[in-house]
């Protein structure tokens, strides 16, 4: 997670959510634990009381107000499910000035039709992260819109740095991130209940297998980024000859397993772009 020099003192600004959801808390909580906002300089909106507990409970501020959370913040987060979003944009319109960056993390939702919803010049970001920020393990991308200043560029970057891997990315790209990184940890999170279903099926108890079956994951996954080996490269070297992983290969192999893989990636990505339509 490199450092990045921001000229405004981010741990000063006040950010919104508007949607208090498992986006949102994943993101506040990750920025709480990374030390780079203020408990007390978030606030969180949603029509329902299902998140005002554990938004409270961890410092920050709760309402119902989405028009008073953005008037009074200067980062807002736009966390409300896509199909939600036009209505949120029509009704916080009126109080967004030049103060605000607005940040959509919305599937789907493209920036032109964000930028358009909102008043002139609006400083508008798209952002995909995904839940593991909570433990500031998130991989993230962000693209920005036309009145976005470098600056705001350089605050994103910083705090999305906070919760894990960001990089800026192009807006053409970020239905392909959607399907790999923004659905992603379901599929790791099914896998690892497949793995510990097997471990459970040859006998370990279900506790040690889920234990075995994420840390494996999680070595796995930190030995293709700390060693820059291929991940192919990695597989052969747990291949033994005639062992017991190769057999393992061969029946994911024959089960289709990476074109399994493949196709999830490709329908959540895809299903981004039906929503990126129905935006237009
Ligand atoms: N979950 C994920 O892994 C990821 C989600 N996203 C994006 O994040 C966004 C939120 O998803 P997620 O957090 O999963 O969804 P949730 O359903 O968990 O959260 C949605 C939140 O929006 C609130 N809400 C509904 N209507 C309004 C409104 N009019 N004004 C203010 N708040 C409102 C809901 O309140 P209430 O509880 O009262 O209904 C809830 O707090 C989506 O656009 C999604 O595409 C992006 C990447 C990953
Ligand atoms: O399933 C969804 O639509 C959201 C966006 C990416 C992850 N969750």
């Amino acid at each position: 997670m490199g450092e990045i020099s921001v000229k405004k003192d981010i741990s000063e600004m006040s950010l919104a959510f508007v949607g208090a959801g498992k986006m949102a808390q994943a993101m506040a909580k990750g920025f709480l634990a990374a030390g780079v906002v203020k408990a007390d300089h978030i606030t969180a909106t949603a029509p329902s009381c299902r998140s005002q507990d554990t938004l409270e409970g961890i410092g920050c501020q709760f309402t119902h107000n989405n028009k008073e959370a953005v008037a009074n913040s200067d980062i807002i987060f736009l966390s409300v499910k896509p199909h939600v979003l036009p209505g949120v944009l029509q009704e916080i319109a009126p109080v967004v000035t030049k103060r605000h960056l607005m940040v959509s993390v919305a599937a789907g939702v493209p920036l032109q039709f964000l930028e358009e919803k909102l008043p002139p010049k609006s400083r508008v970001i798209r952002v995909m992260p995904n839940t593991p920020c909570v433990v500031r393990q998130g991989a993230s991308v962000y693209v920005p819109g036309s009145h976005v200043e470098k600056e705001d560029s350089e605050i994103i970057k910083s705090l999305l740095s906070s919760l894990g891997y960001c990089s800026e990315s192009n807006e053409g790209m970020i239905s392909a991130v959607t399907g790999l990184a923004g659905s992603g940890p379901a599929y790791a999170f099914t896998a690892i209940d497949a793995l510990a279903d097997g471990g459970v099926k040859m006998g370990l108890p279900r506790e040690l297998s889920i234990k075995l079956a994420a840390q494996t994951l999680l070595g796995a996954s930190k030995m293709v980024l700390e060693t820059g080996k291929h991940p192919m490269q990695l597989k052969d070297d747990v291949c033994s000859p005639g062992g017991t992983t190769i057999y393992a290969i061969h029946k994911l192999e024959s089960g289709g397993f990476r074109n399994l893989l493949i196709d999830a990636v490709e329908g959540a990505c895809l299903r981004a772009d039906a929503i990126a339509k129905k935006a237009k």
